[in-house]
């Protein structure tokens, strides 16, 4: 029977690493993601059952790459649904570490609860000599139990490390210290059963932001187009093809776009698609009217939000309004 001193936490299992099975105890990479079932893997942590009454649900079974928006509206209702009761504590989410960013950041604008939400992942299938994986569910849980991590936002913990939704990314293909926010840092660390937490999120997140899913049953369309040297127009221009509403554009340094691009950007605006300027670097503020005068041709910078991040926060943005100047306030914002 549950004790009730203990935290009730949810285990949703999308699938990744974490829940993968190499051929042999040294494959560390190129192993099988996504095999192991939900309870398979709680029942491989029986240390859990000390710090938690857990229980599990399978959400997808996929690696992360393979993620897609109806993927993260099934799981953004569900978290949200678990955490309106009060059986539910917290809720740990088992995902593929290379869309872990994303889905985090998702949910970071989404879940409509102060109750913490925690993404985890691994960086070597649980078949794998020193796996990273029970551990990190391990502490996952503890940080989805703890009183620390109520109204922080959603996280990220990996390798004992506590990051938020929106700055983290993965900054290594196969390395366990691979989850960073490159300059502004993590939010905490954890030893043993302790959380410690040396600075919270300044943004806007989970209940204080404007987006509501509940009622959606798909997200529009937005894709991603690369900056490079001799870029053209192609990527583009195929991109409004697709019948994209929003595109980011993934400029070289300061958010800079390639002269060859710029009349493909302007006819995409002319046809109502909103562009937003991101920055291929990784790092720092995309300056507004700084390479490119954003006033003159109504486009929106993404402040420090990666690419793949600003897409998620376009999408949403997209779902209440397509005026880029209520949409730059969004970017300032989130
Ligand atoms: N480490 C991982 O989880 C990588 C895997 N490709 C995934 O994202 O599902």
């Amino acid at each position: 029977a549950p004790t009730a001193k203990l935290p009730n936490i949810k285990i949703l299992a999308t699938g990744g690493t974490i829940a993968g099975a190499g051929v042999s105890s040294t494959q560390t990479v190129g192993y099988k993601a996504a095999v192991t079932p939900v309870d398979a893997l709680i029942n491989n942590v029986p240390e859990l059952k000390k710090i938690a009454n857990v229980s599990g649900e399978q959400i997808s079974q996929i690696a992360s790459e393979n993620m897609t928006n109806e993927i993260w509206l099934k799981l953004a209702k569900r978290v949200n649904e678990l955490l309106s009761t009060d059986d539910v504590d917290g809720i740990v989410i088992t995902h593929g570490t290379d869309t872990l960013e994303e889905t985090a950041y998702f949910l970071n604008l989404v879940v409509k609860s102060r109750k913490p939400v925690v993404l985890v992942g691994a960086m070597r299938p649980a078949t794998s000599m020193s796996a990273d994986g029970p551990m990190n569910l391990y502490r996952a849980v503890v940080l989805a139990g703890s009183k620390e991590a109520i109204g922080k936002g959603v996280l990220v913990m990996l390798n004992d490390q506590i990051s938020s939704a929106r700055d983290v990314t993965k900054t290594n293909t196969s390395n366990l210290d691979t989850f960073r926010a490159p300059e502004l840092g993590f939010l905490g660390y954890i030893q043993n059963e302790t959380v410690s937490f040396y600075r919270q999120p300044t943004r806007k997140h989970t209940v204080d932001t404007e987006f509501d899913v509940m009622n959606l049953t798909e997200l529009p369309r937005v894709d991603i187009v690369y900056g490079y040297a001799n870029n053209t127009r192609v990527m583009l221009d195929a991109a409004v093809a697709a019948g994209a509403k929003g595109i980011v554009h993934a400029g070289t340094g300061n958010g800079s776009i390639n002269v060859n691009v710029k009349p493909a950007i302007e006819d995409a605006l002319k046809k109502g698609v909103v562009i937003v300027r991101s920055s291929r670097v990784g790092n720092g503020i995309v300056t507004r009217n700084g390479e490119f005068d954003d006033d003159k041709y109504n486009t929106v910078v993404s402040d420090t939000l990666n690419p793949q991040k600003a897409r998620v926060l376009l999408m949403l943005a997209l779902t209440k309004t397509t005026d880029p100047q209520e949409i730059q306030r969004m970017f300032w914002e989130y």
